[in-house]
């Protein structure tokens, strides 16, 4: 038990309630986007849910209506492997709402066997850099407007192994699943330091997070992960628990002063 309080620490105490307030996250439809959403619903935001699967989305969507009592919970389609998908949410999102105050990044593919997006980039930094990195751009106006306004990028401690490998940015010449996961999330950090650099001073901030190691389906892909994640299912993060730093990031009053930065649970108390 103490192993899985110290693995599990790290909550989000902010009361802050979101009347009137805008929120998209993206991969909402499960795991750790789905509980970030389901608690931002609680305190009283619109929320999407921008899910490449709209009808796993509307189930999800209903079960938080039903649990929170805010029916302003939608769902949007959003395939961030495909750059039409993504046009396509930003038009009609920036054509039917007026603001947009919190954006997370948090969708996101591990460990999946050698492919492509609809425009030829490798799946992982596809799906989980340049897809959140082209969403956010389209969205960059309406979060400005919105301002004071957020960008949470879900990324992880997997960064640490990642490299930038311009002469192989798409796997190319050299291709390992875990490799490639860890880079993407590397690629999510610097992101998000750049964006904090270029947003200072227009109320727009922006965190990447690294949500613990959480029990979701992000192993879908490798028998072994599955397995770790079985065998130590007692000890690692339920996805409530996984979504608290990225509430964190989104939520906590007076964060403006730490823009740019990247917050893990492994240093909180
Ligand atoms: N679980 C963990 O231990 C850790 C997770 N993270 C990060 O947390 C984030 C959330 O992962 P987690 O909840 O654990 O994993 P899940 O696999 O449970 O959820 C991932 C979500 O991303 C969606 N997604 C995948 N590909 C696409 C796509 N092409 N377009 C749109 N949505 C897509 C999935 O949709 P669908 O259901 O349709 O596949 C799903 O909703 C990820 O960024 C992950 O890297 C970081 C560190 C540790
Ligand atoms: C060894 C070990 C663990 C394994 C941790 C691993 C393998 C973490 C991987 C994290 C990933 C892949 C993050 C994704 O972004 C647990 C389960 C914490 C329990 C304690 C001992």
């Amino acid at each position: 038990p103490q192993i899985r309080k110290m693995l599990s620490s790290g909550v989000c105490t902010s009361t802050v309630q979101l009347p009137g307030k805008v929120a998209v996250v993206t991969g909402a439809n499960t795991g750790i986007g789905k509980e970030t959403a389901k608690e931002l619903a609680q305190r009283g935001a619109r929320v999407y849910l921008a899910c490449r699967d709209v009808q796993k989305g509307e189930l999800v969507a209903r079960e938080i209506q039903i649990m929170t009592g805010n029916q302003q919970v939608l769902v949007r389609k959003l395939d961030l492997a495909d750059t039409k998908s993504i046009r396509a949410f930003a038009k009609d999102f920036l054509a039917e709402e007026k603001h947009l105050h919190i954006l997370i990044n948090n969708a996101g593919v591990m460990m999946c066997p050698y492919s492509k997006t609809a425009d030829g980039f490798e799946m992982h930094i596809g799906v989980n850099h340049l897809g959140h990195f082209l969403l956010t751009h389209l969205l960059l106006e309406k979060l400005k407007e919105s301002a004071p306004s957020r960008v949470v990028n879900v990324s992880s401690l997997a960064h640490h192994l990642g490299r930038i490998h311009f002469h192989n940015l798409q796997g190319e010449k050299f291709y390992h699943a875990g490799l490639a996961y860890c880079h993407s999330k590397l690629a999510n950090i610097l992101f998000t330091q750049e964006l904090a650099r270029r947003l200072k001073g227009s109320g727009v901030t922006t965190y990447s997070v690294h949500p613990g190691t959480v029990n979701s389906e992000l192993v879908r892909h490798s028998y072994l992960m599955r397995w770790i994640w079985w065998l130590f299912s007692f000890f690692i993060k339920t996805p409530q628990q996984g979504a608290q730093t990225s509430l964190y990031c989104a939520l906590t009053e007076g964060l403006e002063v730490l823009n740019g930065n990247h917050f893990s649970w492994e240093y909180s108390k």
